[in-house]
């Protein structure tokens, strides 16, 4: 049974986020951190570690001293492959000196002080406020005017190295932060840093900086954050991706621009069209590096990247949260061989965001449209939602489902992905059916959460899809949906290093519940001014009803939320007016088409043809599958005429086989979907359109239960009457 998720208070939230900017600056942070880099290490540097030479220079002992004192705040190694054999637990050298001060006289951890204490006294407690670190005074206004007072972890950890030249790959898990933790110190760098005199200026000057990233929407928001802080500071960006027109972008390089942001692929068109000179960068960013690359931008990116003079001169970063072997290798062809590491995420077992719940629901693609809604009105505590699909048909045709959702997706024009996006930031409306385009680095406000129709191809893919939530410090739900018979979620599990919560479809009470606070609120905006004018048809209407008041209240209360009628749904599909039953024999069942002849046995052949979604349980004592909830008594009683088969209505869903243990139950014959096709066979079955049937994504059913009609009540008018395309 789901529960109800309950969003956290906004002081809980304040909370959250305050120990997160002061993670570095705890025992947990520090203790976190040695587990993060491992314990094995033999050479310990100063702050950051760089050459062989510049470590050689600590001695063993001053690094035990060092770590016994648990100093926290950088782990900074050479090289993500030396990682598992180095540690270092240091600070930034800027807040090196006043942190130890401040620690001498007050050594408890920050999140132990009481809670009444003034908020003079815990900015000067935190060693990553910003006035620890070397940033000039309009970028601090800046900041400050963001919210913003002290630096997040990954950016604590790599102002300096990046300030002082290096070149850095960097790791931290999703809405870590990672943007500002480049943007910063690259502004720093040019306005009063090492890069501030060789850095070209006046009218068309060539680009100082240039931030390559894999999508349109990403590549405008990170522009939008180097217009901002960039701005403080009198530097000017510009944004350049396809879709949109050559010839503004073209007058602003003409114009000069310190900095450049944008994707592979229309970069490469300005160099060729001989728009941009890039020869004098002093710095080249690659965000979202894994996914540049896995998207087949290695050459543009080489091209790119190689159009620099003297790559002596120029400073390389390499940012993402997830960092494949086969990146990094790749990224030792862009980054000097004294690199520096930031990784927060190391060999730590999860990957994906601590601040998201992650959970698993089993449904068929048929029941999807209908499901999700009551997905969204359980797990979204009225937030924002986005919901992924593998392809870009999919995603129109479940936006076009859903009442008040819109679609992103490539093939959509950019133009209109721009105003997508823009309404969805804005709160225009509330669900965004989104392809992998919206899966990397998007950052909008109050995502609460994130569904995704199946599960991703890599496990990369679901630990960037999933981290569209819970940002910040912020929490947030991210429901799987997947397919028993088909869906391989333990390799994801195991890969991502999170623990699903395994929940079945949201049930009438669940909704109820979740609702419920909905109609509390809305009915305390209704004035009692209307209460004399309904007063008399109310209490007509509970005389001639013959329900109680509460009863009757409780009708009235969901057709204010849009529900006329509630209907079960099976564990297993999720399929509407369907129920989960549990076959047992007394000894294995090893395969489908074994089951469905027990079944035979005792229920005429258009009984079984009804068996929806037939899997075996992961003990291979027992198989699982949906009926028609009409038609349960005929299931039930047909069972009394087969001997040692029981046959019962389960509440819970066992753990059923997988897809890749299956082999060990004697096959399932025929590839993919084949396995519960009821005639053993190949191919897939009517339900669950496997690849040799109906096609993979089976289509979205078209029926729309009225009772989402009315959208979700939240964000105005915006859900209602939204045109779709
Ligand atoms: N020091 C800070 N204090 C408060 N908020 C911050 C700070 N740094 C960044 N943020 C906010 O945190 C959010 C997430 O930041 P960002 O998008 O850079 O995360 P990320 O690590 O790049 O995530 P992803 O891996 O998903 O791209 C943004 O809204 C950003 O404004």
């Amino acid at each position: 049974m789901p529960s109800l998720y309950v969003s956290e208070s906004p002081k809980a939230k304040k909370e959250k986020k305050k120990k997160m900017k002061n993670e570095t600056s705890t025992e947990e942070a520090a203790s976190d951190l040695e587990a993060s880099i491992g314990k094995k290490s033999s050479k310990i540097a100063g702050y950051v570690k760089g050459s062989d030479s510049d470590q050689d220079r600590i001695s063993d002992k001053k690094a035990k001293k060092k770590e016994s004192k648990k100093r926290k705040s950088l782990d900074i190694d050479e090289d993500g492959e030396r990682s598992e054999t180095s540690s270092e637990l240091v600070e930034p050298e800027s807040s090196r000196a006043k942190s130890e001060e401040k620690r001498k006289s007050n050594k408890k951890p920050k999140f132990e002080e009481p809670a009444d204490m003034g908020e003079e006294g815990e900015k000067e407690e935190d060693p990553n406020a910003i006035s620890n670190f070397r940033i000039s005074e309009p970028l601090k206004a800046k900041l400050k005017e963001k919210g913003i007072e002290s630096l997040f972890p990954i950016q604590a950890m790599t102002f300096d190295t990046i300030l002082d030249g290096s070149d850095l790959v960097g790791r931290a898990r999703t809405g870590q932060g990672k943007t500002l933790a480049f943007v910063l110190p690259i502004l720093e760098s040019l306005t009063n840093g090492p890069a501030k005199g060789s850095r070209k200026t006046g009218y068309g000057r060539s680009p100082s900086v240039l931030v390559l990233l894999p999508t349109r929407e990403l590549a405008s928001q990170v522009f939008a954050d180097f217009e901002v802080y960039g701005g403080a500071l009198g530097l000017s960006s510009c944004c350049l991706y396809g879709g949109a027109p050559y010839q503004t972008q073209e007058l602003k390089l003409k114009r000069g621009v310190d900095i450049v942001v944008g994707t592979p692929g229309r970069i490469k068109d300005h160099i060729e069209r001989e728009n941009i000179d890039l020869s004098q960068l002093k710095f080249r960013v690659l965000d979202e590096a894994d996914e540049m690359l896995r998207m087949g931008f290695v050459d543009d990116v080489e091209l790119i990247l190689g159009k620099v003079k003297d790559v002596s001169k120029v400073q390389t970063l390499l940012f993402s949260a997830t960092l494949p072997d086969w990146v990094k290798h790749i990224s030792s062809k862009f980054l000097k061989s004294d690199k520096k590491t930031a990784d927060l995420v190391g060999n730590e077992k999860m990957k994906a965001s601590t601040n998201v719940r992650h959970i698993v629901l089993p449904c068929n693609s048929s029941a999807r449209s209908q499901l999700i809604p009551d997905i969204i009105r359980c797990y979204s505590s009225g937030g924002r939602t986005i919901i992924f699909t593998e392809k870009k048909e999919s995603a129109s045709e479940l936006a076009g489902l859903l009442p008040g959702a819109r679609a992103l997706h490539g093939d959509i024009q950019q133009s209109q992905r721009e105003v997508t996006l823009s309404g969805f930031r804005s709160g225009k409306f509330l669900t965004l059916v989104a392809t992998n385009v919206a899966a990397r680095g998007l950052d909008i406000n109050d995502v609460q959460l994130i569904i995704q129709c199946e599960p991703p191809r890599d496990v990369e893919a679901y630990i960037h899809r999933s981290g569209r939530t819970g940002r910040a410090g912020n929490t947030g739900v991210a429901v799987m949906l997947y397919d028993p018979r088909r869906s391989n979620i333990s390799k994801i599990e195991r890969e991502s290093g999170v623990k699903f919560e395994h929940i079945s479809a949201p049930r009438p009470a669940d909704i109820a519940k979740a609702v419920g606070g909905n109609a509390v609120e809305m009915i305390s905006q209704v004035s009692d001014s209307v209460i004399p004018a309904f007063k008399s048809a109310a209490e007509e209407l509970l005389e001639s009803s013959g329900l109680s008041a509460a009863e009757l209240l409780a009708k009235a209360l969901a057709k204010a939320l849009g529900y006329t009628d509630i209907k079960k749904r099976s564990l297993l599909s999720s399929m509407e007016d369907h129920v989960t039953l549990l076959l047992e024999i007394g000894k294995p069942i090893y395969t489908p088409s074994f089951a469905y002849g027990i079944l035979r046995r005792f229920l005429t052949e258009e009984k079984v043809e009804a068996v929806v979604g037939l899997t075996i349980t992961a003990d291979g004592n027992g198989c699982v599958f949906d009926v028609p909830a009409g038609d349960l008594d005929v299931y039930l009683s047909g069972q009394e005429n087969a001997a040692n088969v029981s046959l019962e209505v389960i509440e819970v869903l066992p753990p059923l086989q997988e897809r890749e243990s299956r082999g060990r139950f004697g096959g399932g014959g025929g590839g993919r979907g084949g396995f519960a096709n009821r005639n053993g066979g190949g191919g897939g079955n009517r339900f669950f359109g496997g690849r040799g049937g109906g096609g993979r994504n089976g289509g979205f059913s078209n029926q729309r239960s009225d009772r989402f009609s009315g959208g979700r009540g939240r964000g105005g008018g915006g859900n209602r009457g939204v045109k779709r395309w």
